[in-house]
């Protein structure tokens, strides 16, 4: 604002950037576009969910890993017609290589466990916390970064992998207080629509673009889904079989309606084993079979899934299914199983949001250490320094003050729990004066004072040798 003063103050309050006359950025203060600043406030926020996720993957003995945000653009050539590939935020770097920001990060865990080759010892279970990119057109005015939770299991062939995963994303829903009231995860496999390309003798090269046609089902609808398929050379008797297997709505039907043996049948019988172990595990009411949930990622070959939220106001909240087949696209001798998911950090903050689940987490700081005067200053910096030997958050008032009003105000500003006045007549007996600031808001609206004395008139405030401050 154009009254704040140009310099520091010694009254605590605040300087304003850019004060003293009207701001002129010579620069954007703008992100490019489609990306996001953290302020410590969403920060804070970001940090608690990652936390949340790193803590699940603790719990289930996920290792974490990392991996460049630049990869090569050939990891994700897949030609399958995916939107994931079509947007990549790709250029060509100064030497002349093909490079992208990466628009997910299971290639890159792929490329990571192929190259260990022998050394990987599986099964694997890893997870990261990738930012990824995709380059929209800017009218769509959508981000074009976020961060997603991956968690990956290479090395196990049964559905035991695909519950650990759900099994996991429950931990997460629960620790943060949302209920298989508020979302569920939707579950069916693509080894159905597999086997409904090979009874009609339609080979393994068009399953992928098949798949990622298929998906667009609730966007464009069945007459569409059946057109691009027929545009796959796919005869619009089977595509319109495919999209029926879609529409039905339990394990039973699918199962009359494929019969009971060949790959279908065992599709369905490993659906329903993991449907069973789920209850085991005590995630039952959170998963349900749905046949028409394919994801859009070509590479998935078995179970698929996806959270949901059951307002059906949001976005698919994660995703995830089996990829056996990645590592031997990549060139592993032999077939690696490997199943994984991802849950960005955009759908899960509005979820949240609606479910009154965002949490409160307001800066605080245990200690803040005043100085009376500059001849102050050097014992308030050994106090600040013995605070913090001792694990305390200690801020430090840079600009002495004699003002106890200017000290709390500052404190007050930076969510200062104590304000320790370094002062000489104190100092002199080996002392520093302590106040108790918390609840002192409550303290003042009680007695309609200025706060900081106790309600017996007894001030939150106390003297204690430095040599006792531990
Ligand atoms: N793949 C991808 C990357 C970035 C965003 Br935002 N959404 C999807």
């Amino acid at each position: 604002p154009a009254s704040a003063p140009a310099g520091p103050v010694a009254d605590g309050s605040a300087v304003v950037v850019g004060g003293g006359g009207g701001l002129k950025p010579t620069i954007s203060l703008e992100p490019p576009t489609g990306t996001r600043d953290f302020y410590p406030p969403e920060m804070r926020v970001r940090s608690w969910l990652f936390a949340h996720f790193r803590e699940v993957a603790r719990q289930f003995a996920f290792q974490e890993y990392d991996a460049p945000v630049l990869e090569h653009d050939e990891l994700y050539r897949r030609k399958a017609g995916e939107e994931i590939t079509a947007q990549m935020y790709n250029f060509t770097d100064k030497d002349g290589h093909a490079v992208t920001l990466r628009p997910e990060m299971t290639p890159s865990l792929a490329r990571m466990v192929l190259a260990l080759g022998g050394k990987a010892l599986l099964p694997l279970k890893w997870t990261s916390l990738p930012q990824c990119w995709r380059y929209e057109a800017v009218q769509r005015g959508r981000k074009r970064e976020h961060y997603q939770w991956n968690m990956d299991i290479f090395g196990e062939r049964s559905i035991c992998a695909e519950l650990e995963l759900l099994a996991a994303i429950v931990a997460f829903f629960t620790r943060v207080g949302i209920t298989h009231e508020d979302v569920g995860l939707r579950v069916n496999s693509r080894g159905v629509l597999h086997a409904v390309l090979s009874s009609h003798g339609i080979g393994g090269e068009q399953f992928a673009p098949v798949c990622v046609i298929v998906d667009k089902l609730d966007k464009i609808g069945h007459d569409a889904v059946v057109a691009e398929l027929v545009g796959k050379g796919i005869p619009a008797p089977v595509g319109a079989a495919i999209v029926r297997t879609l529409s039905l709505k339990s394990l039973d039907e699918l199962r009359a309606l494929m019969g009971g043996n060949g790959e279908a049948a065992d599709a369905i019988a490993e659906l329903g084993r993991l449907f069973e172990l789920a209850q085991a595990y005590g995630i039952g009411e959170w998963l349900q079979f749905d046949a028409s949930v394919v994801r859009g990622l070509a590479y998935y070959t078995g179970v698929v899934f996806e959270g949901f939220d059951r307002s059906g106001e949001l976005r698919a909240i994660c995703g995830g299914g089996r990829y056996d087949r990645l590592l031997s696209v990549y060139g592993a001798p032999s077939e690696v199983p490997a199943c994984g998911f991802g849950f960005g950090d955009c759908v899960v903050m509005e979820l949240l949001a609606a479910k009154g689940k965002m949490p409160q987490l307001p800066h605080t700081v245990q200690f803040v250490v005043v100085p009376f005067d500059e001849a102050m200053r050097a014992p308030a910096l050994a106090v600040a320094a013995r605070l913090r030997s001792a694990g305390y958050s200690v801020d430090t008032l840079l600009e002495p003050t004699k003002k106890v009003k200017a000290a709390f105000s500052y404190a007050d500003r930076v969510g200062g729990q104590r304000v320790v006045f370094v002062a000489p007549d104190e100092w002199q007996r080996g002392c520093v004066r302590i106040k108790d600031l918390r609840g002192h808001e409550q303290r003042a609206a009680a007695e309609g004072g200025e706060g900081g004395e106790g309600a017996d008139g007894s001030s939150k405030q106390f003297d204690v040798p430095f040599d006792g401050l531990l």
